[in-house]
């Protein structure tokens, strides 16, 4: 018997890893999606248009940044649906709202207009009945200290040049962000709780907590 059949996670189960930058959403979706044997939907990092544009002038191409990853993602989430699911995607549609849009827009390096236009296009796609939310989204989370080790170690180098503080912000906002998200279900993981790269093996532990969670939550919903 596979893990995925072990646990009782279904096999067209979307399951989204959310968290702040650095903090291990492409490590872990990698490993989820081998252990289960799912499919997986990475967000566009290298082959980004924007994105080192935007490290330089947060103001000049905040609008072009969001519409552009707005669009993947939307466009990822119908290719999820097409499959009929079976998928572990880095990062949710709903942190590009909720985060990054919003931060911008309040630290005033996304003009009010603009923010109203991409909302509203954000509301229109999303907003829907027509629109699947993930079954489950994982929220990754740990100190401000340790991602911000992980940010350096990584070494993007866009990332490196940006001051602490911008990580600070996102960190803090993170934290609020998850407490009032109610989008589907939520499964918060402590990064200082496993380890994952040093010792695979505790992947198991976290899929036998997705299997126990989905579990209990499809009870709750009855
Ligand atoms: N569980 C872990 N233990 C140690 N290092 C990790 C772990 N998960 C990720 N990392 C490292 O942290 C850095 C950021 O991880 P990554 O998965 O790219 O984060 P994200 O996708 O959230 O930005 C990478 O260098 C990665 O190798
Ligand atoms: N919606 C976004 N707005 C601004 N920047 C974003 C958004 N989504 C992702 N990013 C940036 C942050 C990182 O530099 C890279 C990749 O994110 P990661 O959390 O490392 O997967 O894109």
């Amino acid at each position: 018997m596979n893990l995925r059949e072990k646990y009782g996670i279904p096999s067209n189960a979307v399951i989204t890893i959310a968290g702040t930058v650095g903090v291990g959403k492409s490590t872990m979706t990698k490993a989820l999606a081998d252990a289960l044997h799912f499919k997986t939907s990475f967000e566009k990092v290298d082959a980004n248009p924007y994105l080192d544009r935007f490290y330089e002038d947060f103001s000049k191409w905040s609008f072009h940044l969001q519409i552009y990853f707005l669009a993947e993602r939307f466009k990822e989430q119908k290719r999820m649906f097409e499959y009929g699911g079976g998928f572990i995607q880095d990062r949710s549609i709903y942190e590009d709202t909720g985060i990054f849009a919003q931060m911008h827009k309040e630290k005033g390096t996304m003009d009010p207009v603009d923010h109203e236009t991409y909302t509203s296009l954000f509301e229109a796609m999303v907003l829907t009945p027509y629109f699947p939310h993930p079954d489950l989204l994982i929220y990754l989370e740990g100190s401000l200290d340790n991602i911000i080790d992980r940010i350096h170690d990584r070494g993007r180098p866009m990332e490196q040049q940006t001051p602490i503080a911008y990580w600070e912000e996102m960190h803090g906002r993170y934290e609020k962000w998850i407490d009032s998200f109610n989008g589907c279900p939520v499964l918060r993981l402590n990064i200082n709780d496993y380890d994952i790269v040093q010792n695979p093996e505790n992947v198991e532990m976290i899929i036998a907590r997705i299997g126990h969670f989905i579990e209990k939550t499809a009870i709750l919903r009855k």
